[in-house]
């Protein structure tokens, strides 16, 4: 079934235990990892679950019955913002430093990851082995990963006349939801499932749905855009090429330097902590073990709304209306402030600034100006962009509502889409999910790896919570 490659922080209570435990693993790891910078992905990952199921063990041992969040109600009516709830193995979010995949910060994955080329941008395919195994993988692994993708990345005939026989007035993230369900019935997950496949065996058939997916994602994005905007008219995958360029020749670009920049954006975009709507979905679906396919479409569904992936596609139509609004003015301080006021007075978002958790500049945003500033300083687009980035958080900021008045990765990667040639907003949360796969599909491998259960929080009634905290409050005060 798999051929060539066959197929870590927790809140203060926990730092005793965690610090011994990490150091014997990362004894375990710089002893494995010298040996074994040619052992295949599913080689390390039998060794590391089988690592980590005793880490989960001894840490719920030492510190199960203790407190690790709690919920007020304000919390309980709000989203449920900022309470501790749950466990995310591939990514860890500070609200002031940003995204760690693993414990590495987007510049440090930039640096270790391997490329497509000396001092080039990650390949998406060396952070997949990273979020996987926790391991930055040497050039001969990422090669075999590669070629593992490859081996997997033709859409059967059924997929495609699936994907042909949709309206392409559809919204792209609504065909690309199709797609991802109309692979279903290859799930080695459910067949392996419905055969009785014992409970410490169901992370091996989650990698390999995952594995499936990720490879295949670039081709239904591609025939998705095609159908949309070309009339039908598709490429075929070429498989010897990594993701990043394959999709975009698929797409209908022949240009290395934007290989590069899709290499950045679908490393980028992959994962952000388990408790965004997208990677949130996709563990509660697979909780109820429902297979790879069925979960990540569930995602895709949650990444598809304005408030979370959607607004990549708002931020560049927003963009376009500022442009509009300024009627051939060149951009300034003051037309843009009154532009933000008019967004804001009509009871609209700006797109692309605020966010649930970070409290700065999203790392993500920084990557792509640093890839614009090298790149394409002079786009007039770019340079609205960087402008607003001086107006925004200060209109926002006198608003005071927003926690957070800071741009987002939405802010930044329109633009560079749009420069490279992709023009049609409406597709670019597709790109946002072909990356988010990397990212939640690695964590649903470990979540079937750690055996998590069915997910299913409590909750209460407006009238529960009058008659038992309310009442209660009252009484006391008499
Ligand atoms: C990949 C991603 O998903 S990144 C996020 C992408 N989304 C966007 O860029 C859309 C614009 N931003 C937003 O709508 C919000 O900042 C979110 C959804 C990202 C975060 O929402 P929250 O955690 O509720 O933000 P916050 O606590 O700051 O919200 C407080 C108030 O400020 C408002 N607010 C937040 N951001 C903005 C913004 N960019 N423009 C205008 N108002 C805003 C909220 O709507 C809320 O108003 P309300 O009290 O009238 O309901
Ligand atoms: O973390 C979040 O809530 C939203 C976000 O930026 C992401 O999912 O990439």
């Amino acid at each position: 079934m798999y051929s060539r490659v066959g197929v870590q922080s927790l809140s203060c209570a926990f730092s005793y235990v965690w610090k011994q435990q990490r150091q014997v693993l990362n004894n375990v790891s710089a002893r494995s990892l010298q040996s074994s910078s040619n052992a295949s992905l599913k080689e390390i990952l039998e060794q590391k679950i089988g690592e980590m199921r005793e880490e989960v063990a001894q840490v719920r041992h030492a510190v199960g019955n203790q407190v690790l969040g709690t919920c007020t109600v304000d919390q309980a009516y709000g989203g449920m913002r900022s309470v501790k709830a749950m466990t995310y193995e591939t990514s860890l979010l500070d609200p002031n430093e940003g995204i760690r995949f693993r414990g590495y910060s987007i510049p440090e994955c930039q640096k270790l990851l391997p490329g497509i080329k000396q001092g080039g941008e990650p390949l998406p395919e060396s952070l997949l082995f990273l979020l996987l195994t926790g391991e930055i993988p040497s050039v001969q692994q990422v090669t075999a990963l590669r070629e593992e993708l490859s081996s997997r990345a033709q859409l059967p005939d059924r997929v495609k006349k699936t994907l042909n026989s949709v309206s392409p007035s559809l919204h792209p993230m609504a065909q690309f939801s199709i797609g991802i369900l109309a692979m279903q019935s290859d799930s080695v997950f459910a067949r392996e499932y419905a055969r009785g496949a014992p409970k410490n065996k169901w992370w091996e058939y989650c990698l390999e749905d995952s594995l499936t997916l990720i490879a295949r994602l670039p081709q239904v994005a591609a025939i998705v855009y095609r159908n949309t905007y070309y009339q039908g008219k598709q490429l075929e995958a070429d498989l010897k090429l990594d993701m990043s360029a394959r999709l975009t020749k698929m797409m209908g670009f022949q240009n290395p330097e934007f290989d590069e920049l899709m290499r950045l954006y679908l490393t980028i975009h992959a994962d952000h902590e388990g408790g965004n709507v997208s990677a949130h979905s996709v563990r509660l679906v697979g909780s109820a073990l429902s297979d790879p396919f069925l979960s990540f479409s569930a995602g895709m569904n949650g990444l598809a709304g304005p408030l979370h992936g959607l607004a990549n596609q708002n931020v560049l139509t927003w963009l376009l209306q500022v442009k509009e609004k300024l009627g051939g003015q060149a951009p300034t301080k003051e037309n843009l402030t009154k532009i933000c006021w008019d967004t804001l007075n009509s009871g609209n978002v700006i797109p692309g600034f605020g966010h649930a958790v970070l409290r700065r500049t999203d790392p993500r945003y920084m990557c792509q100006r640093e890839f614009a500033l090298k790149h394409l300083p002079n786009d007039e687009i770019f340079q609205l962009v960087s402008l607003l980035y001086e107006v925004v958080p200060k209109v926002l900021s006198e608003q005071g509502k927003v926690s957070n008045p800071w741009p987002n990765v939405d802010a930044h990667s329109g633009t560079l889409l749009r420069y490279y040639g992709v023009k049609e907003m409406t597709f670019y949360t597709v790109l946002f999910g072909v990356s988010r796969a990397l990212g939640t599909l690695s964590s649903l491998v470990w979540d079937r790896a750690l055996g998590l259960p069915i997910e299913r929080p409590k909750s209460v009634t407006t009238r529960w919570i009058k008659e038992n905290l309310v009442h209660k409050a009252a009484s006391e005060a008499k």
